[in-house]
């Protein structure tokens, strides 16, 4: 009898950046306790995964060079993990993955996590598993703290290491700049370098979250950009100093506000409405503090199928180039 082939599954899965970051102490497991704001951007990557003879990993667009093709990559890491949750082996885990980057690498907006989130729910469609996305969520943490919030999308309050989530009310829709950086920063030596700020000194401590949480409620990017915090930015700064120039860039061209997003190097700044993200967007490009330029707006939905019943609508955000 001959084998049906399941079509390849495509998954459109977001960006994320942080609206709010208090990182507390060092645990005795290396890492940091966390509360965070996540908010799911318009950038996305696109993974697809196909049923094959020859397993294998294709990586083009944003950063591709930089992105590891071995076991190492965490589209790899998620197949072995679903695999063994679902007691799958050998032949039948045989996959072709192509990611499709337009979220670049190591820029603290989450893109590795997010193809991995967005590899569990390709293999659920293509593997045909009976699975609730919180089933996979739970598999979602082991691969990394952020991949859970990259299952959700939305706007979420994450506690722990960043993986234990709730939904946050955000109404309206945000509009973002994105300046991405030369080179990617490295997330654990950005940890490691706020520890050892916090070891000479006594870097600046983001409030509460709470205002955070009634501004989104509000809906008013004004009220919000005057509470956009990260524990990060310091560190952030430290390693790479250039980083000063371009926040100040990004608000002399007309944002309301600007912040590193995550561990960096991305600067995320806020902006009145989607026409001046995008005055914004030109303007940055002309300063030369940065690599690339985009506009997106949040929040958007999770991981997602793409042509299937909960599609999003296709985001392609408007690109300017530096
Ligand atoms: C900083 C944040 C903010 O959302 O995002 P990025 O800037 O990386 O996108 C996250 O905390 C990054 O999460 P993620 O990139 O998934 O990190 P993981 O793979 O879980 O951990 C990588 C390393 O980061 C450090 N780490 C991560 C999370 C955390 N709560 N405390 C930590 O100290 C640890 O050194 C850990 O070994
Ligand atoms: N699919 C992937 N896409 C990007 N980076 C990946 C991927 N898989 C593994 N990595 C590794 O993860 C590191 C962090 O990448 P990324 O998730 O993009 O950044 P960040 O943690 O700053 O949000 C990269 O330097 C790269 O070596």
């Amino acid at each position: 009898m001959l084998a049906v082939v399941p079509p390849p599954v495509t998954v459109r899965v977001p960006s994320k950046i942080n609206l709010h970051l208090s990182v507390g102490d060092a645990r005795d497991d290396g890492y940091h306790d966390l509360t965070t704001i996540f908010q799911a951007l318009s950038l996305t990557d696109e993974v697809t995964v196909a049923a094959t003879e020859e397993p294998g990993l294709e990586v083009h667009g944003e950063g591709a060079k930089s992105v590891p093709t071995s076991e190492d990559n965490l589209a790899w890491r998620a197949v072995q993990a679903l695999a063994e949750h679902v007691g799958r082996s050998g032949d039948e885990n045989k996959v072709h993955i192509v990611l499709r980057k337009g979220i670049p690498v190591a820029g603290g907006l989450a893109g590795g996590s997010a193809d991995a989130a967005a590899t569990l729910v390709g293999l659920s469609a293509l593997w045909r598993l009976d699975i609730s996305r919180d089933e996979l969520a739970g598999i979602a943490a082991t691969l990394g703290s952020d991949v859970p919030f990259a299952l959700y999308g939305g706007t979420a309050l994450g506690t722990g290491r960043g993986e234990q989530l709730v939904p946050v009310l955000s109404r309206h829709v945000f509009h973002w700049v994105l300046a991405f950086d030369q080179r990617g920063l490295s997330t654990p030596r950005v940890y490691g370098e706020l520890d050892r700020l916090r070891a000479d000194g006594d870097p600046p401590r983001v409030g509460s979250h709470d205002p955070v949480v009634e501004a989104l409620a509000s809906g008013d990017p004004r009220q919000l950009a005057l509470l956009l915090g990260n524990d990060l930015q310091a560190a952030a700064v430290s390693l790479r100093p250039g980083l000063r120039r371009t926040l100040r860039a990004g608000v002399n061209a007309g944002a309301l506000a600007g912040t590193v997003s995550g561990s960096g190097p991305t600067c995320a700044f806020l902006c009145e409405d989607a026409e001046s993200a995008l005055e914004v967007a030109a303007e940055l490009a002309g300063a030369g503090v940065c690599r690339t330029v985009r506009v997106a707006h949040g929040p958007v939905p999770g991981a997602r199928v793409v042509g299937g019943e909960d599609a999003p609508r296709p985001t392609t955000p408007p690109q300017v180039h530096a």
